[in-house]
């Protein structure tokens, strides 16, 4: 896995107030890598930075190749595009070098994809909020770049087209693109994510995900407890009157479980629960 992007110390001022305060990073190629924050926090500005369409007040980043592709959706796409949307897209196919036959098929598969289609008599200034983006979605990613960029893709998308950029994502990676975007949907991306930062205060800090968070509580007896301490996968042991409770990564347990039955011990019950993320500070 190699190097695609490297980030040093960028800052951005706005109007004397800093939005990004030194931030270090460096991308690899197929990750797929999330910036996450409240509102105004300067993930917008972070991606626009990345994408080369805006400059950092101060800092240097280095694309390691440079001839990389980047596909850049932005989280409100123009909408006075007085073009179809098909005709728009075309445009765009030409400009960036697609060839004519992959152009077609290219555009036709992903205007299907998101049943964008059905709406190609109109133009993108006529169209609605969800089918605008869709245009912004297809422009970005048609080329199959090396660095796709997505601020907040999927707002005012219906679910459909939700899981199937989903889909496309992981798709695209799994091609070698690697994709940097912001969302609030959790639920949705979560799955797709190789890693996440939070931005706070202008500085970003990583979110680490603790061995799939989630946690398996088993409660058992007739096994004596300085047995159980010696075994590696319990996480934490707790004394019951009359039996033990261990928590295990629920990735252990079927190995637990099974040793517990091989001694002759009682598994009483079993409990799934979450545990929290964990953040690490990073530069
Ligand atoms: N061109 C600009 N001129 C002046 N201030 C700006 C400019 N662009 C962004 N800002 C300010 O910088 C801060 C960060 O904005 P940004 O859009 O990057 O945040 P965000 O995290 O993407 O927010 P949201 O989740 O609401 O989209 C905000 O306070 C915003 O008002």
């Amino acid at each position: 896995m190699g190097q695609l992007v490297q980030i040093e110390n960028i800052s951005k001022v706005y109007q004397q107030v800093e939005v990004l305060n030194r931030i270090s990073l460096t991308i690899d190629k197929q990750q797929i890598i999330a910036f996450l924050g409240g509102n105004g926090v300067g993930k917008s500005t972070l991606l626009r930075i990345i994408a080369g369409i805006e400059r950092p007040t101060s800092g240097k980043f280095t694309y390691r190749d440079k001839k990389m592709s980047i596909g850049y959706v932005p989280e409100r796409f123009p909408k006075d595009i007085r073009f179809t949307p098909g005709e728009y897209l075309t445009y765009i196919g030409e400009i960036s070098g697609l060839p004519e036959r992959e152009r077609r098929e290219t555009i036709d598969g992903l205007m299907r994809r998101f049943k964008l289609n059905e709406y190609n008599h109109e133009r993108v200034m006529n169209l609605s909020k969800g089918n605008i983006q869709k245009v912004g979605i297809i422009q970005g990613v048609m080329r199959k770049p090396d660095l796709l960029i997505l601020d907040e893709p999927i707002s005012g998308l219906d679910a459909d087209s939700q899981q199937e950029l989903v889909k496309l994502m992981q798709e695209l990676k799994e091609e070698g693109t690697t994709i940097l975007l912001t969302y609030h949907e959790a639920d949705l991306f979560e799955k797709v994510v190789d890693v996440a930062f939070d931005l706070t205060g202008g500085r970003l800090s990583k979110k680490v995900a603790d061995e799939k968070e989630t946690l398996k509580k088993i409660e058992l007896e007739r096994i004596d407890e300085q047995v159980v301490m010696m075994w590696e996968e319990v996480r934490k042991l707790e004394k019951k009157n009359d039996s033990l409770v261990l928590h295990v990564h629920a990735k252990d347990s079927d190995t637990v479980l099974y040793r517990i039955l091989k001694l002759n011990g009682s598994v009483r019950s079993v409990h799934y629960y979450k545990v929290q993320q964990s953040e690490e500070k990073i530069d």
